[in-house]
């Protein structure tokens, strides 16, 4: 199937992408370690990646680049070839589009900004969104299972979010990052909402990258995982392969390798320690980026004393 996946032209592409968060003067302060260093990926019609890694790790600074929220290099990262930071057609089209952190406490607006908790319907704020089908709105309004006579400021949290989802999903996407939006979701929900997704990428070739920590009904969801540690990739692996190397649940495989993960880094602050350097002076240790395969032993590899230290010209302007 990934095979199949393959033969279009990518949609995202991550090429060596180095990142340093600026400091006051909006610029990375000097000789600071890049948070997100040497991420290479490349994603293609169809992929559903589940994005892992412990908390802190990059995932949110990752979909925020790839939704053009940080400046990068133009050639770091494309989306349909192009940047989206420089090119904000991307998103105002719909073609790529981000829910995540921001998106949830601010993005609270219909079409005509109103926000998401005044005293209005539900019905008016879908209806607001502009350039949508008819078809594509009824079928969000009851994957959602939303009650367009909702009043948005009396309903309850969950209720809240699944019109505000419905919302950022009118428009249909080409690629979806996600940032973990499904927290408030009862279970059937997030069941419904998952397999609306899941569709989306079968008949409509979209791309979805999909940041979470809650793997209940995550099992038959992704095409590929994706593993981040440390602002670095880890690995790529299709999903089927995960099946045929774990007997274990997604969540029992996942914790494994972050169990794994932090004892590593037990060891090399241990190391640091006995070798009479601060345990934290430096976050991780460079290697090179693993992609689209399975590199068995990856954190094992990641061998202290290796630092790849490279000086970012990253700037956040939005
Ligand atoms: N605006 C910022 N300025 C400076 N550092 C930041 C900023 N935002 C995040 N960071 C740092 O970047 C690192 C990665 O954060 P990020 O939010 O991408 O992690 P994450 O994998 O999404 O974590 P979580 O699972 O907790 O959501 C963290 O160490 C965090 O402190």
């Amino acid at each position: 199937m990934e095979e199949e996946l393959e033969k279009s032209q990518p949609t995202v592409e991550i090429t060596e992408l180095s990142f340093t968060y600026p400091g006051i003067d909006g610029h990375p302060p000097p000789g600071s370690t890049p948070m997100i260093d040497d991420f290479s990926l490349t994603l293609f019609p169809g992929y559903r990646c589940l994005l892992v890694g412990s908390n802190g790790a990059g995932k949110t600074t990752i979909l925020k680049i790839i939704g053009g929220k940080h400046m990068v290099d133009q050639n770091m990262v494309k989306v349909f070839g192009r940047s989206a930071f420089h090119d904000t057609a991307l998103t105002s089209s719909g073609d790529l589009s981000y829910l995540g952190g921001e998106w949830r406490r601010e993005v609270a607006f219909a079409g005509f900004e109103v926000p998401i908790q005044m005293d209005v319907s539900a019905e008016k704020m879908i209806f607001g969104v502009a350039g949508v089908t008819p078809q594509r709105r009824d079928e969000l309004i009851k994957v959602l299972d939303v009650d367009l006579s909702w009043r948005m400021h009396k309903v309850s949290d969950g209720q809240r979010r699944r019109v505000q989802i419905c919302m950022g999903l009118l428009k249909p996407f080409k690629v979806l990052l996600l940032d973990e939006i499904t927290v408030d979701l009862d279970v059937l929900a997030r069941a419904d909402l998952l397999k609306f997704l899941k569709k989306e990428c079968e008949e409509r070739g979209a791309t979805i990258i999909y940041a979470t920590h809650i793997f209940d009904g995550l099992e038959d969801w992704p095409s590929h995982v994706v593993y981040v540690a440390h602002g670095k990739l880890q690995f790529v692996m299709p999903m089927s392969k995960i099946k045929e190397i774990s007997n274990l649940s997604l969540m029992r495989t996942v914790e494994r390798w972050l169990r794994k993960e932090r004892e590593e880094e037990r060891e090399r602050r241990k190391d640091r320690k006995a070798k009479g350097l601060p345990e934290y002076e430096k976050r991780a240790e460079g290697t090179r980026v693993i992609n689209n395969g399975w590199a068995a032993g990856r954190l094992n590899s990641t061998v202290a004393g290796q630092e790849n230290f490279v000086l970012s010209s990253n700037r956040v302007l939005r």
